[in-house]
């Protein structure tokens, strides 16, 4: 291995030994109690079982071999030992249920609170987080990683632990016995683990070229199915078929060889303990009756059996160490998450309502002195000079100046990709501009608390997102505090109520996530009535661009009209029929403002607004 490859791997155990580290404090936070009894179980587990073997020499020894010598036998002693050796299986039989049953406790209990505390980070992570890692992958995390931690907790590490004491025991049992013995037991198990070791690196070099023998045959057989045509036009048969017998023939081949060893490797895997069983009881036979050492027979029984508990825990090790490697693998990607830096937020300003008088908002915000001033929200957003980029090759917004006063009316206008979703990205800080300044009735809103600033600000998406719950529920999402009679206020104001009537139980009807039954229209007029009822300040309006039927769109424009009536608001308009009656029109092209004013400025300019409006330019 070269020193490049071997800093990696070393690089690789460290941090392998770090999670796991990491996971095990985990482990012992989420109950010390169940972790300390586990431990112990599973000590009493490994102990007694070598205990077991090693009472077999005394029983021969001291119980059996006497009474072949008497001729009344007393089996009382007998049955006496035979109790204690049941006794202390029995303590192996409990201990092993104990651990094995604690440990599937703790693990559903540590596997309950990485699941709590992963989402509970994860909603104070910042958008761009998501931009940058799919949904896919972070679900992953979710399923496929806690349900590997959760066998790794449950099974691999005590059973690994297990194992290993296990063999710890033994050994010492074993030299406890005969050390002669031992050392021969060792010498064997190392030569015909040398063996298994070389066929194994065999057989997989092997299955690993049937592998890529079989993925050249499907290959080819794909692309001769997919051009079938081609090579008939041209009779290509015969040097197709000759190619496809040619990499058969090696598929054939490399599956002989694969098939050789593997069929040399099982066999010899199985009886690797049975071969070692033959020969010590062979060769102690031989050692006992010759007398080369002093080994009786109760020595010979006790080792044997010690023998058959020698093989076994060393395959259960590697086992184990396998799937807790790749359960780590999933623990690492877990902790990473839970790691990344939550959203910063460095606001000071705060903003509350008067709940009993609608739209009565106020900034709280806190002077030199110490005291807090309290100010009125108006819904001024003023735009300085605004530069952003989502990544640093590639910007995307350019020196964006608006000033939209409190109820007015903000149209922003451009082709597909101008920036306009981008605007109100800034706006609500997803993300954090990269130069210039945006300010909220005057106070640059990285002052005010991102909680409270995106509370002032109602937004309503193109992507009408429903929640599982009733209409009632669906509603009220937008101020959990509202009585039942805002509800229904908002529901009329914004035209929902017409609908809502005429389902099957009103305001009490089921919807699922997706929306239910309802259509795209009626989902919008939802979100309007939820937009309604959040009575905010300032709204962001991302124009749904889906087909609705003319009826619902006239319904969707009238419920929009008042909810916008009364707040400064901002439209990202795909049609421009619904901002012909807007105070001030943004045209954006590639991040830059090209045109601004209202509709009548916009015409008499005869530019790009005029060119979108008249259909010489398509907007999208
Ligand atoms: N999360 C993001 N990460 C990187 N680039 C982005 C991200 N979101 C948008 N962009 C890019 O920023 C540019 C402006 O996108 P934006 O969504 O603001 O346009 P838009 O005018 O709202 O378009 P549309 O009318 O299609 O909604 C586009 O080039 C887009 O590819």
């Amino acid at each position: 291995m070269d020193k490049a490859a071997k800093t990696k791997n070393d690089n690789m155990r460290g941090k392998r030994g770090a999670t796991l580290w990491r996971l095990l404090k985990l482990v012992n936070s989420t109950s010390p109690w169940m972790l300390i009894t586990s431990m112990i179980a599973i000590v009493l587990a490994a102990g007694s079982a070598v205990t077991g073997s090693l009472f077999i020499e005394r029983l021969i020894n001291d119980y059996i071999m006497p009474l072949t010598k008497e001729a009344h036998p007393n089996y009382g002693p007998l049955l006496t030992a035979i109790e204690v050796m049941f006794g202390i299986y029995a303590i192996g039989f409990i201990s092993n249920y104990f651990f094995t049953m604690l440990m599937g406790v703790l693990a559903q209990k540590v596997q309950y609170r990485v699941r709590n505390e992963m989402f509970t980070h994860m909603e104070t992570l910042p958008i761009s987080y998501f931009d940058q890692n799919d949904y896919g992958d972070i679900m992953s995390r979710y399923t496929n990683d806690i349900d590997t931690l959760m066998q790794m907790i449950s099974q691999s590490i005590p059973q690994f632990m297990n194992s290993a004491l296990n063999l710890f025991f033994v050994i010492i049992a074993m030299f406890s016995l005969s050390w002669q013995l031992t050392i021969f037991s060792m010498i064997i198990f190392a030569l015909s683990l040398g063996i298994v070791r070389f066929l194994t690196t065999r057989s997989s070099h092997y299955f690993q070229s049937q592998q890529r023998e079989l993925g050249q045959v499907n290959g080819y057989n794909e692309e001769m199915l997919n051009g079938l045509k081609v090579i008939k036009v041209f009779s290509h048969e015969p040097d197709a078929k000759a190619n496809f017998n040619k990499y058969n023939e090696a598929l054939r081949q490399a599956s002989g060889k694969a098939n050789t060893y593997s069929t040399i490797l099982f066999p010899i895997m199985g009886n690797l303990g049975n071969l070692l069983y033959v020969i010590i009881a062979v060769l102690g036979g031989a050692v006992a009756i010759e007398g080369w050492a002093p080994l009786s027979l109760g020595v010979i029984g006790a080792f044997l059996q010690l023998s058959k508990q020698f093989t076994q825990p060393i395959a259960q090790i590697s086992q184990q160490l396998n799937s807790i490697v790749m359960a780590l693998a999933g623990a690492k990607r877990i902790f990473d998450l839970e790691d990344e830096p939550s959203e910063v937020d460095s606001g000071d300003v705060t903003i509350s309502k008067n709940q009993s008088v609608k739209g009565a908002w106020h900034w709280n915000v806190p002077q030199k002195d110490g005291s807090i001033k309290q100010v009125t929200v108006k819904g001024h957003i003023v735009f300085d000079n605004v530069n952003f980029s989502y990544s640093p090759d590639k910007q995307i917004l350019y020196n964006i100046s608006l000033d939209a006063k409190p109820r007015e009316k903000v149209a922003l206008v451009g082709q597909t990709g101008a920036g306009k979703t981008t605007i109100s990205n800034m706006l609500n800080r997803f993300y954090e501009i990269d130069s210039g300044t945006i300010t909220y009735d005057g106070i640059p809103i990285n002052r005010i608390k991102k909680d409270d600033l995106r509370h002032s600000l109602s937004i309503v998406l193109q992507d009408t997102h429903m929640f599982t719950g009733t209409v009632m529920d669906n509603i009220r999402f937008g101020n959990p505090e509202a009585s039942d009679d805002d509800v229904y206020q908002a529901a009329h104001l914004s035209h929902a109520d017409e609908f809502i009537h005429h389902l099957d139980e009103g305001y009490q009807t089921v919807i699922d996530g997706e929306g239910g039954d309802l259509s795209q229209g009626q989902m919008q007029l939802l979100s309007i009535a939820r937009a309604m009822i959040a009575d905010e300040p300032v709204m962001i309006l991302d124009e749904a661009t889906s087909s609705i039927d003319t009826q619902t769109e006239k319904l969707v424009q009238a419920g929009m009209d008042n909810l916008l009536a009364g707040r400064t608001s901002f439209v990202i308009a795909h049609r421009l029929s619904t901002i012909v009656n807007s105070d001030l029109i943004m045209v954006l092209d590639h991040g830059h403002i090209i045109e601004k004013g209202n509709h009548k400025q916009l015409l008499a300019q005869r530019g790009y607004y005029y060119e979108l409006y008249t259909g010489k330019k398509e907007i999208e």
